[in-house]
Parts: structure tokens; C-alpha cells; sequence
């Protein structure tokens, strides 16, 4: 009978997911170094929790739209290899597409959250 996996194991999995996609996919490393930032900005300007609950959700959602992004592409590479495919277009190109969709909707969220604290710092330094 197949072994029982622990809740341990399923973790392990999972980190393991994202260790490899934060070692192999430059994107995704690109877009940690984002979140670092956005983090930070956000400890700096003392945004507020609400705030930082939609800078918490913007920031899981791109992370988990890149991690989507490659099991879609491993899993279209597995199956078509080096062929050519309409459908493996299709798969990559939408999964794409969710990335940039994650994204764009990531840095509205950051424009929301951001933009009003750092007006009120630049007329503060009398710069505005
Ligand atoms: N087997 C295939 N058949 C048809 N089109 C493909 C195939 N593989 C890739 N493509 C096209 O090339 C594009 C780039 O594919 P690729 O596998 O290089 O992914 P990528 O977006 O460059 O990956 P990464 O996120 O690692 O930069 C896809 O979005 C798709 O339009």
C-alpha cells in the first residue's frame, strides 16, 4: 500500500516548488526583489493594516501567479517537448497572461497604497 504522505512532506513539497522556481525562473526572482521593496516602502511610510492587507494580497497573488506560470510551462514542456503547438501556445501565452494580469493589478494596488503617503512627505519637504 502507498505510504501515507505527512503534512510534513506535503510542505517540503511545496517549498521545494518555490526554491526551485526562485532558483531557475528570473522573473520570479525579479518579482521578490519587488516584493522586498514594497515591504520595505511599506515599514517605512508606516502605511496602515488595512494597507498592508492589500500590499499582503497583491504580493500573493503575483508570487502565486509566477509559481502557476511554471508548472504550466514545465508541465506543456513535459508533454510537447521541442514540437510546436497551437495549444502549447495557448497554455503558455494564457499563463503568461496571468502573470501580467497579477501584475498590473499588483502595482494599481501599490499606486493606491503608496502615492497619497509620499505626496504628503514631498509637500512636507516642501518639494511639492
Ligand atoms: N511548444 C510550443 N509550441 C508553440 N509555441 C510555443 C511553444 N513553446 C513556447 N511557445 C511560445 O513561445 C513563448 C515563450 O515560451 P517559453 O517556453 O520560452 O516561455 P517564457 O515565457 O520565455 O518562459 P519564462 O517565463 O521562463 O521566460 C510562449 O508564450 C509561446 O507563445
Amino acid at each position: 500500500m502507498e505510504k501515507r504522505r505527512t503534512w510534513g512532506d506535503v510542505f517540503r513539497n511545496a517549498w521545494d516548488g518555490v526554491r526551485a522556481t526562485a532558483s531557475t525562473e528570473r522573473n520570479f526572482k525579479v518579482h521578490l526583489a519587488l516584493c522586498a521593496a514594497v515591504l520595505l516602502l511599506g515599514a517605512l511610510l508606516r502605511v496602515p493594516r488595512l494597507d498592508w492587507g492589500l500590499l499582503c494580497l497583491a504580493i500573493g497573488l503575483v508570487l502565486s501567479a509566477e509559481l502557476m506560470n511554471t508548472a504550466v510551462e514545465a508541465a506543456v514542456n513535459l508533454t510537447v517537448g521541442d514540437r510546436l503547438h497551437p495549444l502549447a501556445k495557448k497554455a503558455k501565452d494564457a499563463a503568461a497572461g496571468a502573470v501580467l494580469a497579477s501584475a498590473f493589478f499588483a502595482a494599481l494596488i501599490g499606486l493606491i497604497v503608496f502615492v497619497p503617503p509620499l505626496l504628503t512627505l514631498a509637500k512636507s519637504w516642501g518639494w511639492l
